[in-house]
């Protein structure tokens, strides 16, 4: 039984995750952290009421060490990376779900998250936990980077393309729309409830982090230089990321063409299903898939995609690759 620690357990991500490894055979949580809360779980998460009694404790690294194997980081960035490198150092194994360790340097970490790096030599080394790419890579790591979510759904229908050469890397857009989990369940203004109801925003624009993250992790898979225009748009919703994605084709393609080149890419990927359907964030909601299909239109290629932001954009992708870290069915405790 691989023993779990969960870091930032009074989060949304946090409760996902504990969701999903209840249902696992071969993990157990044995340590639940906040920094100040120290009340049943269950009084934080109702839903796990009578499912697992822990309460939440601030720890060590010694103590989470000697309690756990590995580590899920639900926290926030920089926060993050000062307790993943001390427990990288002392054997814990972690998947890190915040953005400390997915960009390629610490100068771009810099420009974008606007502070030093907290554990600057491990940008760039650390393996980037989207398996569908970089599968190899994961069961050897004791750090992974778990993708942000709208890379995510960005990168999965932009990478078999670009590998391929059929679309031309200097001139992406990528316009996607989230549902208000995915900032957190930490207050914000911009998440109370009547700032965001009835109403679609766009925000960050064209100073989203997200933004080097897709074009470095493409870059790598592609060996193009990707360069995007995201724009990221707060909607209605509790959960789901649609995306789309505007590029140029290097020559004359179809739509068919283009099915077939994702569903060929992806053919055995239990959590990637290509189809001619339009996809919805229902259709994805609380499960680890990404629907994916593909338009031409007006001489552009058109990638719809969509994920749930808390599943295959977080918990569920953490899931994915615990279960390679420790030899497991990559599906277990997801379908
Ligand atoms: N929400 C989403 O859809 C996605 C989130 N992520 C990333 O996952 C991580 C967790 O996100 P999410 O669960 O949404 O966030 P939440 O705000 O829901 O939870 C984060 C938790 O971290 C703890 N925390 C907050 N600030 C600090 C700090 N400075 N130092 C230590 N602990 C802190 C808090 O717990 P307490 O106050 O009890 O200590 C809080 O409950 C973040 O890095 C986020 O960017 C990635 C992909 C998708
Ligand atoms: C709707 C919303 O606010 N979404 C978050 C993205 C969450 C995420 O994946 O963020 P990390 O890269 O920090 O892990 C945002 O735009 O900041």
């Amino acid at each position: 039984m691989v023993r779990v620690g969960i870091l930032g357990a009074t989060g949304y991500t946090a409760l996902e995750a504990m969701k999903l490894l209840l249902r696992h055979p071969g993990a157990q949580i044995t340590a639940v952290t906040s920094r100040t809360d120290k009340s049943p779980l269950a009084a934080v998460h109702p839903q796990l009421a009578r499912r697992l009694e822990l309460s939440l404790e601030d720890l060590s690294i010694a103590q989470l060490q000697e309690r756990c194997d590995c580590v899920f980081s639900c926290l926030p960035h920089a926060a993050s990376a000062e307790i993943a490198k001390q427990l990288v150092e002392v054997g814990v194994r972690v998947v890190d779900f915040s953005a400390d360790y997915r960009l390629n340097d610490p100068v771009s970490y810099k420009k974008w998250y606007e502070h030093e790096h907290p554990d600057p030599a491990r940008l760039g080394n650390t393996v980037y936990g989207l398996p569908e790419l970089f599968r190899e890579q994961i069961p050897a790591a004791n750090l992974v980077a778990n993708p942000g979510c709208y890379p995510t759904s960005a990168i999965l229908p932009l990478a078999p393309l670009l590998k391929a050469g059929l679309v031309e890397p200097g001139d992406i857009i990528v316009d996607s729309k989230s549902g208000v989990s995915g900032a957190g369940r930490t207050p914000k203004l911009g998440t109370l409830y009547p700032e965001c109801n009835e109403s679609i925003s766009a925000y960050s624009v064209g100073k989203h982090r997200h933004q080097p993250e897709i074009e470095q992790i493409l870059g790598r898979v592609s060996s193009a230089t990707p360069q995007i225009i995201f724009t990221p748009h707060l909607t209605p919703m509790d959960r789901g990321i649609l995306s789309v994605s505007y590029s140029k084709p290097t020559r004359s393609v179809t739509e068919a063409e283009l099915l077939e080149i994702l569903s060929d890419f992806y053919k055995n990927e239990p959590f990637v299903r290509v189809s001619k359907t339009l996809p919805t964030t229902k259709d994805v909601a609380h499960t680890n898939f990404c629907d994916i299909t593909a338009r031409v239109n007006g001489g552009r290629v058109l990638l719809i995609s969509v994920i749930d932001n808390l599943i295959k954009g977080a918990s569920g992708a953490a899931v994915q690759n615990f279960n390679l870290m420790y030899g497991f069915d990559e599906t277990t405790a997801l379908l």
